[in-house]
């Protein structure tokens, strides 16, 4: 029995082809071949399905690019305050392996192409993280993913830096090659035009503070949110899939914390990727990402074969 639970908000629904002819006069802007540089490990998009899918969501950004900048011009009259950028920020969430990276890639590369050449930056929210060591320390090494593995507070405070257009806002970079916070590293956002954030927490609720301070979740920053969706039975058979491509190329790194997995025998392999599926990404997924799909704006429905069938846009 499919347990994907209905979204309560009230949606469109569009069929891929009535999704497509959205589009409108949107122009393509990528080649065959950076669709092909864009996509991630095991995601099979074409450029087909870019211009299918992407165009006519990259029109709907311009207009709610828009129409967030006239609101922001409203209050700037309101307040009398000398007109500042504010950016624009995207969410993307959906279960591990359902291919966010290579929507958050080729969505931000159509963006930097709009006439007006904004500035697009992209994070991922494995950045925020807690540390092996803190995870271990906290027992929950075995949960990484779930909501409690990341420091949310400090996710917050970023995303309310950015909104607030602060400048060289860092940000902390996760290696899934050693499969940890790299200490020390970051990346510098500076004050972009659009930020797409992308990671399985998303547009979950932070925790409710035990006194009575205020509290502000990763979703109030944001001003479009996508959620990708699939059955469960696909994205186990895309984790696993994945999970043997990594075998044959990360996993070969010495230095690669699944190392052990390219030495075994495929099957021992096999039986320890499932184990990774069944008892970290799915119940994760089933119990913290999944609930969150009904506060997504659009929510982008895969079939079997990776590609897009359905589309749903929450009505404004
Ligand atoms: N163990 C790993 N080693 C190297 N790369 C990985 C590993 N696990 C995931 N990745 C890569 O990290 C990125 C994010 O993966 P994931 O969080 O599953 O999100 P999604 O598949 O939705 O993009 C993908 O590009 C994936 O190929
Ligand atoms: C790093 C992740 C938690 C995803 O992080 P995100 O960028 O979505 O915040 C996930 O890819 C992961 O490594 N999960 C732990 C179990 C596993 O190895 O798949």
């Amino acid at each position: 029995m499919d347990k994907r639970i209905k979204p309560p908000a009230p949606y469109h629904h569009f069929t891929k082809a009535q999704w497509s002819n959205l589009r409108a006069d949107e122009k393509m802007t990528l080649s065959r071949e950076d669709v092909k540089r864009l996509r991630t490990l095991s995601d099979p998009i074409s450029l087909e399905e870019a211009e299918e899918v992407y165009l006519p969501l990259t029109r709907l950004l311009s207009f709610y690019v828009e129409a967030v900048q006239s609101l922001h011009n409203v209050s700037t009259r309101f307040l009398d305050t000398p007109d500042q950028k504010v950016p624009f920020i995207i969410g993307v969430a959906g279960s591990v392996a359902v291919g966010k990276s290579t929507t958050a890639r080729i969505l931000r590369a159509l963006l930097q192409r709009w006439p007006a050449s904004p500035k697009v930056d992209l994070v991922t929210t494995d950045g925020f993280l807690h540390p092996n060591a803190v995870l271990e320390e906290r027992g929950i090494m075995e949960r990484k993913g779930f909501p409690e593995s990341y420091d949310r507070a400090r996710f917050v405070a970023f995303l309310a830096d950015i909104k607030s257009g602060k400048a060289d806002v860092a940000v902390p970079v996760y290696s899934h090659l050693v499969y940890d916070v790299v200490p020390g590293e970051f990346v510098t956002i500076d004050r972009p035009d659009i930020l797409i954030v992308e990671g399985l927490n998303i547009l979950q609720p932070g925790e409710l503070p035990r006194t009575g301070k205020p509290i502000l979740f990763a979703s109030d920053f944001l001003d479009f949110s996508i959620y990708i969706d699939a059955a469960e039975s696909d994205l186990r058979d895309w984790f696993m899939e994945r999970f043997f491509r990594l075998r044959e190329t990360a996993f070969q790194d010495p230095s690669s914390f699944f190392h052990r997995f390219a030495q075994m025998s495929e099957k021992e392999a096999g039986a320890l990727g499932k184990m990774v599926w069944e008892t970290i990404n799915l119940p994760n997924l089933v119990d913290n990402v999944l609930p969150t799909r009904g506060r997504a704006d659009l929510v982008l429905k895969k079939g079997q074969s990776h590609m897009i069938e359905e589309v749903q846009l929450r009505r404004v």
